[in-house]
C-alpha cells in the first residue's frame, strides 16, 4: 500500500493517506490480536455479509472463537475477511484490492506457458481424449497457482502439438482419483439445460487454464452456458473477483503475441454473446461455512445450482467446504462425505494441499504416508472426483436403448480410474 500511495494520491487526492494509514494501523492491530490468540471480533461497518458472519461467530463455542483454537479453516477466511473489512470501511479504498498485483504478475510471468497453451488448443477436436488432457491440465493449473507460471520452452517444441501441453502441465503426475469420464459422459447426457456452473479458485495463469478448459466445453456443445462463480472480496490472497476476470481478458486482447490476443478476443466475444457469463455475486463463497449448509444459508446460489447440469469445483479450499472441512476417513465415498449437498452433479478437481480427502482406495492413504510422508500438503498429488446428483448409473454407454441420440455414440465406458500403484510425483 505504500509504494502504491503515489498512485492512490493522484487517483483520490491527498486525504486517501489517511485512509492508507488507518487500513495499515488496523492490519498491525490484527497480527498483534493474531499473535496474542485473541478472540473473533464482531463486524459493525458496512460489509454486506455482517449479519451472515456476526451470525455465525455468535454461535462458535467460546473456545472456539480464537484464532489458534478455531479450526483452521474458520480462522483463515475471517483474518481475510477481516482484511478486507479495512478497505470497505475506508473512505476512498473501499474497492481496493490489495492482492491484485500479485495475481496480475503470476499471470504475466506466465507469457510462455500461455503462448504454448494456447497455439496447442486452438482448433481442438472434440475427443474424451483432448478433454481430459484439458481438464488434468487445468488440474494442475492449481497446483502451480502463484509465482510458479514461468515454463522454459526450447525452439525444439512443436508448439502446435497439444502433447508439448505435458510440459506445461506436467500432466502425468500422480492423480489418485480420476473421473474423467465420469465428467465427460455427464456432459454428453441430453437434458434441457446445457448450462454448466464452474466455482472458480485462482485468478493469474490458473484462470488461463481454466477458460482454455471452458472455451472448449462451449464450442464443442459439452455446455451451452457457463456461469463463472468468483469470489465477492479479495480472497485469499489468489482467488480470481470479477474485476481479475475483466482485468485478464484486457491484458490477453491487448497482448502483442498474436495468438494469445485472438484469443482474448475470442474468450471478451463468447463473455458478450453470454455462453461464458459471470454468476450473481454471493458472499456465501467468502463465508466461513461448509457447502452442505448452502440450502439454508443461501438458497437462491443452492437454486441456481440445481438449474444446470454440472457444478465443477476448483482447488482446494472449494474441496474443505465440499467435505465440510472434516478428516474422513480416505477411503469414505465422495457423495457420503457431500453429507446430503446434491444441487446437481458434482464434479471436484484439486491438487491435495490438506488433509482433507476421501474417495481413495482402501489402504493407499497409508502406503502414501509410508513412501512420501508430504503427500497431503505438497500439491503433487491430484484428483478429479465426481458423482451424480442422484448417484444413478442409469444409460451410461453399453446399454441398449433405441432413442439415444446420435451424439450418445461418443460416451466412454463409464469408470472411475484410481491409482492402485503408489507413484512417486515426477516434480
Ligand atoms: O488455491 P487453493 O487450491 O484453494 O488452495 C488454498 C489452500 O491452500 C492453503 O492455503 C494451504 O493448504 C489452504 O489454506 C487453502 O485451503
Amino acid at each position: 500500500m505504500h509504494s502504491d500511495l503515489p498512485k492512490l494520491v493522484e487517483k483520490y487526492g491527498v486525504d486517501v493517506g489517511k485512509d492508507v494509514k488507518q487500513i495499515v494501523d488496523a492490519i498491525e492491530r490484527l497480527k498483534m490480536e493474531l499473535n496474542r490468540d485473541r478472540q473473533f471480533l464482531l463486524f459493525h461497518g458496512s460489509e454486506p455479509d455482517k449479519s451472515e458472519w456476526n451470525a455465525f461467530l455468535t454461535e462458535l463455542p467460546r473456545p472456539k472463537k480464537t484464532f489458534f483454537r478455531a479450526c483452521w479453516l474458520h480462522a483463515e477466511c475471517y483474518l481475510y475477511r477481516r482484511i478486507f473489512s479495512f478497505f470497505e470501511n475506508s473512505r476512498f479504498l473501499h474497492n481496493y484490492d490489495c492482492f491484485d498485483h500479485l495475481k496480475q504478475e503470476d499471470l504475466m510471468i506466465s507469457d510462455a506457458a500461455m503462448k504454448v497453451l494456447a497455439q496447442a488448443t486452438r482448433d481442438l477436436p472434440k475427443s474424451f481424449e483432448n478433454f481430459s488432457k484439458l481438464l488434468r491440465i487445468n488440474l494442475w493449473g492449481n497446483h502451480f497457482e502463484m509465482q510458479l507460471g514461468a515454463y522454459p520452452f526450447g525452439a525444439e517444441d512443436n508448439l502446435k502439438d497439444i502433447n508439448v501441453l505435458a510440459r506445461v502441465a506436467n500432466i502425468d503426475k500422480v492423480l489418485l482419483v480420476n473421473d474423467s469420464t465420469l465428467v465427460w459422459n455427464c456432459l454428453l447426457k441430453p437434458g434441457q439445460n446445457g448450462t454448466v456452473d464452474y466455482i472458480c479458485d485462482n485468478g493469474g495463469f490458473e484462470f488461463f487454464t481454466d477458460m482454455v478448459l471452458l472455451e472448449y466445453m462451449v464450442d464443442h456443445n459439452l455446455a451451452t452456458q457457463v456461469r463463472l462463480h468468483v469470489k465477492a472480496i479479495p480472497w485469499y490472497i489468489s482467488d480470481l473477483t470479477r474485476a481479475d476476470v475483466e482485468w485478464t481478458m484486457d491484458y490477453l486482447v491487448r497482448h502483442e503475441d498474436e495468438c494469445l490476443s485472438a484469443v482474448g478476443k475470442k474468450w471478451a466475444r463468447l463473455m458478450s454473446s453470454q455462453k461464458i457469463v459471470i454468476a450473481p455475486t454471493s458472499y456465501f463463497w467468502t463465508g466461513p461455512q461448509p457447502y452442505f449448509v448452502m440450502v439454508e444459508s443461501d438458497l437462491e446460489l443452492y437454486r441456481l445450482l440445481t438449474d444446470s447440469k454440472l457444478a465443477i469445483f476448483k482447488g482446494d479450499l472449494n474441496y474443505r467446504k465440499l467435505m465440510g472441512d472434516y478428516i474422513w476417513d480416505s477411503a469414505e465415498e465422495f457423495i457420503t462425505c457431500l453429507r446430503g449437498f446434491r444441487p446437481t452433479n458434482i464434479c471436484a478437481m484439486r491438487a491435495v494441499k490438506c488433509e482433507v480427502v476421501c474417495g481413495l482406495p482402501e489402504g493407499m492413504a497409508d502406503s502414501l504416508l509410508r513412501s512420501d510422508h508430504t503427500w497431503m500438503i505438497s500439491g503433487s498429488y491430484g484428483l478429479i472426483q465426481y458423482t451424480d446428483s442422484l448417484k444413478c448409473s442409469c444409460a451410461l454407454a453399453g446399454e441398449e436403448s433405441s432413442d439415444k441420440p446420435e451424439h450418445w455414440g461418443a460416451l466412454v465406458p463409464a469408470r472411475s480410474e484410481r491409482s492402485s500403484a503408489v507413484l512417486t510425483p515426477l516434480l
